[in-house]
């Protein structure tokens, strides 16, 4: 089943409620714990609405007797229930932080591995900010909802239910009263804090505007420097900040507005119980202790029913929050490792059989990427895949890794079909060279080991020194040591290449695809490159996306691919004898001085 990630997040409806079930599964493994937050929860709401009898007694008996030791028994009383109280809220608030915070960190860790287990389609189809935002903010909602949201609301119910009952005890003459003038609270209550819900709605958007605007602008600082972009950027976020500003003022005046009615009116109504309920005093129709446990109540009711509002606004907004993860969770990888997955050949040849191979990319369906390939590579054999931009150079590469896999015929490995093969299996068999590898943000050992960890550091060493990039990994401030990375050094296209290179000596894989870099180099990293590379082929299978004419030149084989489909093969000599597609491109392609490429081939006007 796939998903196209649903972007509203604050759509109610049963959906949302379902996944807030779901999510509530995660909490099954704590049991224990949730159960004894709820009974501490039942606990401090029960003595919180024990409170309205203890301060009747308090009056009743302790003042109205007139007797001192009456005073301090019933001050006791109070005591005995505070302390209850703010133990049983002490326990409630950690256990249920520790189960919010528990659950969310279940479901980041749930959530990040299914999205490495997924394909590589996915990743096409959904944009990595998508599912970063999934991971941070959905998640902190998250915790906020089962930390406190969801046990807040339950606490506010049972305040209400018990707080309306206790009312109704205490004196039902005056709860009719209340009930009857209940909307007259709520209601306007309830119109205001739509409207602050929808502002501060309104507002988190445009902060993520602000932040995805910055994400932007300091990530592009080279350019937007280099054009001169600096006061057009200043000017939109000056815009977009108070955009920002103006929608916040405006949830501000709405938030201070509800407030100032909640007050106005709740209090208004607390004054009416009070005249009336005072009138019953004098009429000794009501004692004084009744009275201020009714007020009590009243003040506890009034204030639980504001709040619920809030709390159900946050419940949905959690509800949109974990749909968005549980959505995730369910999305299933395009490619699995089969059941009873078949085991490649002890010892790894490298020797690639692909039939009749037809491949169409599921985003662009109308066309096919790759033909009817059919071909076989030996053990040992160095390929050079030559072809124009779009050819379906780089789709091979992804089919041979099983990133996707192809609609019509079978590719193998060592003789095995690999879509029976454990993809990690057939991956670590196997190595990337990227044009442009990325280097991680890590130091340099961890950057050439990267996973590897039984590597030891002098095999490290000895790989990069193999792959032409120890020198230049000594000379950086503190050596191997050296953060790398976005945020360490920045490193040059060739030594990117070499770091690459040694990660991948140190990985001894059977099959090496190498995507040559289309920037030229200068002539030294170009020749270090080279030399690294030439060790690296040695002995290993090796298909190459050619962009040098050194590499087709050493190529046992050259494959021209054009629309997907193999146009000519032979060695360099030969298909230049031919002319055609080849020799046209390599006069276009390769990175060589314009002497090396036979005069005859330069590009004619108009050719390209
Ligand atoms: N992920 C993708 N989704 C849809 N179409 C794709 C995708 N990747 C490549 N294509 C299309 O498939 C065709 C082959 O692309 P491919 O990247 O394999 O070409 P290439 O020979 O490697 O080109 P280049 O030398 O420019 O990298 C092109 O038409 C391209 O637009």
């Amino acid at each position: 089943m796939r998903h196209s990630p649903a972007s509203d997040t604050n759509r109610p409806g049963a959906r949302n409620v379902g996944a807030l079930m779901r999510l509530l599964g995660f909490t099954r493994p704590y049991l224990g714990r949730l159960v004894a937050a709820l009974i501490a929860l039942i606990v401090a709401a029960g003595s919180v609405l024990a409170f309205g009898q203890v301060i009747r007694v308090v009056v009743d008996s302790g003042l109205g007797t007139g007797s001192v030791e009456a005073l301090n028994r019933s001050l006791v009383l109070f005591l005995a229930v505070v302390v209850l109280t703010a133990a049983a809220m002490m326990v409630r608030s950690y256990l249920l932080n520790w189960i919010g915070e528990r659950v969310v960190a279940d479901v980041r860790k749930a959530v990040f591995e299914r999205a490495l287990s997924l394909d590589v389609g996915f990743f096409e189809t959904t944009r990595a900010g998508e599912i970063i935002s999934r991971l941070t903010s959905d998640t902190a909602l998250l915790q906020i909802v089962v930390g406190s949201t969801l046990a807040m609301s339950l606490r506010t119910s049972l305040l209400v239910i018990g707080g309306v009952i206790m009312l109704a005890v205490t004196s039902p003459g005056l709860t009719g009263l209340v009930l009857a003038g209940l909307p007259v609270v709520i209601l306007p209550a309830w119109i205001i804090g739509r409207r602050v819900r929808r502002l501060s709605r309104a507002s988190q958007d445009r902060i993520a505007d602000v932040g995805a605007y910055v994400d932007e602008v300091i990530h592009g600082i080279r350019t937007v420097q280099a054009f001169c972009h600096e006061p057009i950027d200043s000017r939109r976020y000056g815009d977009q900040v108070e955009a920002a500003f103006s929608v916040a003022m405006r949830r501000s005046l709405s938030s201070a507005t509800l407030s100032g009615v909640a007050t106005l009116l709740t209090f208004g109504a607390i004054g009416v119980v009070l005249w009336m309920g005072g009138h019953q005093v004098l009429e000794g129709t009501l004692s004084g202790g009744e009275l201020s446990a009714f007020l009590f109540y009243a003040i506890v009711v009034a204030g639980a029913v504001g709040s619920l509002s809030d709390l159900v606004g946050q419940l949905l907004r959690g509800a949109g929050a974990s749909e968005r993860l549980m959505e995730l969770l369910e999305v299933q990888p395009a490619i699995l490792p089969p059941e009873r997955p078949q085991q490649l050949p002890k010892q790894a040849q490298g020797r690639i059989d692909l039939e009749g191979l037809r491949f169409v990319y599921p985003s662009r369906p109308g066309t096919a990427a790759l033909d009817g390939l059919r071909l076989v590579v030996e053990p040992g054999e160095r390929l050079a895949l030559v072809g124009p931009s779009g050819a379906g150079k780089s789709t091979l590469f992804q089919l041979l890794l099983r990133f996707y896999d192809p609609n019509i015929g079978v590719i193998r490995f060592d003789g095995v079909d690999i879509r029976q093969v454990d993809p990690h299996a057939l991956r670590s068999r196997i190595a990337l060279v990227p044009q442009d590898p990325v280097i991680f943000g890590a130091n340099a050992w961890e950057n050439i080991r990267y996973g590897l960890d039984s590597v030891s550091d002098a095999d490290v060493r000895k790989a990069a020194e193999a792959a032409h990039a120890a020198d230049f990994l000594d000379r950086l401030p503190n050596g191997f040591d050296t953060y790398l990375g976005e945020r360490g050094v920045r490193l040059s296209g060739g030594e990117r290449q070499r770091i690459a290179i040694a990660r991948t000596i140190l990985r001894n894989p059977a099959l090496l695809l190498l995507d040559e870099a289309t920037s030229a180099l200068d002539a030294e990293s170009e020749r270090l490159v080279q030399d690294a590379l030439e060790t690296l082929m040695q002995g290993r299978t090796s298909i190459v996306i050619a962009h040098r004419l050194a590499t087709v030149r050493n190529a046992d084989r050259i494959l021209v691919i054009d629309q997907g489909r193999i146009v000519a093969s032979g060695r360099h000599e030969e298909l230049m004898r031919e002319g055609g597609l080849y020799a046209r491109l390599a006069s276009l392609q390769f990175h060589e001085p314009e002497s090396a490429v036979r005069p005859d081939l330069r590009p004619v006007a108009g050719q390209a």
